[in-house]
């Protein structure tokens, strides 16, 4: 449901799908879905294998055109790291249509010729309209399964997340030594910086990844299964970061989760899709209910509330829960 902008106190939403359908093959995996992720909110993706998360994450992030409907981005959202070490406040700045991205290098983009949408006026414009590298200044993504580059160190992975912010010959990003050095810093991945990333585990790998998405220094931050390969402490911390960069810095998030209790205990909006469709989308306390959840997952789900936490929990009950002749013969 959109907000009045009459009577709402809530930001004006920075990246929006709306009415999307999403093809492979030509045949959709996504119906005229929408989505918002606005400055500050975390906005989590959840649903069963295959409901259409990843796919329309990946068109959230320009890197999938959708076969119909719209992706509009705001053209000025202010938003801020200051809260976090040695961060700068960023403004979003005019639309430059310059040409390269860090998206385009990790998995091509499918707007590459869209054209400039400097000359459209308005608080938003369409993001596949921009050029890629003024949408890489605005949205970076963390995919699924990036590869392990060869040759490389982390710290040129990280670099590698300034790449819209550098002009020609790669000179001109003043912010960029900074920016690498913070993002090292909250990934944890500082002492690793001089490693060949062809030597570091799946976690240490997903973290160096994840500062480079950091180092791209967005307010729009994608992010598909991050938790994926971490311990339980990165994972942990990995949701701590999302929630500070939400809270401290503004950034508007969307994230795809596995993992119910995550995105409990994280999103502020949580968007359930079941076979491509948006099924439903509020707040926790209005999505995570047994009904639905047993409905969408086809299996039974209890819901309860953490003492601990105060956050909702959820068990999923299977046959072997039941089966109690194996404890009690
Ligand atoms: N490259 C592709 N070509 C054809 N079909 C695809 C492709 N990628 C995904 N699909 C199909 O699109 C649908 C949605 O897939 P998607 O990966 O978006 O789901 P998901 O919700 O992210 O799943 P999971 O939880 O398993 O990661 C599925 O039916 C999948 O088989």
């Amino acid at each position: 449901m959109t907000p009045d902008p009459a009577t709402s106190h809530e930001p004006a939403p920075a990246l929006v799908a709306d009415g999307v359908s999403i093809a492979y093959d030509g045949v959709d995996v996504v119906h005229d879905a929408r989505l918002e992720l606005r400055p500050g909110c975390v906005t989590a993706l959840i649903g069963p294998n295959g409901s259409g998360k990843s796919t329309l994450l990946r068109t959230l992030a320009r890197l999938q055109k959708p076969r119909s409907g719209r992706l509009s981005l705001a053209r000025e959202i202010e938003w801020s790291e200051d809260a976090l070490p040695g961060a700068a406040k960023s403004i979003f700045g005019p639309l430059d249509g310059a040409a390269a991205s860090a998206n385009d290098a990790n998995a091509g983009d499918a707007s590459a010729n869209a054209g400039d949408a400097s000359a459209s006026a308005g608080a938003t414009s369409d993001a596949f309209a921009l050029s890629p590298r003024d949408f890489a200044r605005r949205v970076a993504m963390l995919t699924q399964g990036r590869p392990t580059p060869s040759g490389l160190s982390v710290r040129d992975v990280v670099e590698f997340g300034r790449y819209p912010h550098r002009g020609r010959w790669g000179r001109g990003d003043a912010d960029g030594s900074a920016a690498v050095d913070r993002a090292l810093d909250l990934t944890g991945v500082a002492a690793l910086a001089d490693r060949g990333v062809d030597q570091l585990s799946g976690g240490q790998l997903q973290r160096v990844w994840l500062a480079s998405c950091l180092a791209q220094d967005t307010g729009v931050l994608l992010l598909d299964e991050p938790t994926t390969y971490l311990d339980l402490r990165y994972q942990v911390e990995l949701l701590d970061l999302v929630r500070e960069l939400a809270d401290d810095g503004g950034i508007a998030v969307g994230v795809v989760l596995h993992d119910l209790d995550q995105a409990a205990a994280l999103a502020d909006r949580i968007v359930v899709l079941s076979e491509g469709r948006v099924v439903a989308e509020g707040d926790p306390a209005s999505v995570l209910t047994p009904r639905l959840l047993s409905d969408v997952w086809g299996i039974r789900i209890d819901v309860d509330t953490d003492p601990t936490t105060g956050h909702l929990r959820t068990r999923a009950i299977g046959r072997h829960h039941t089966r109690t002749e194996r404890l009690h013969p």
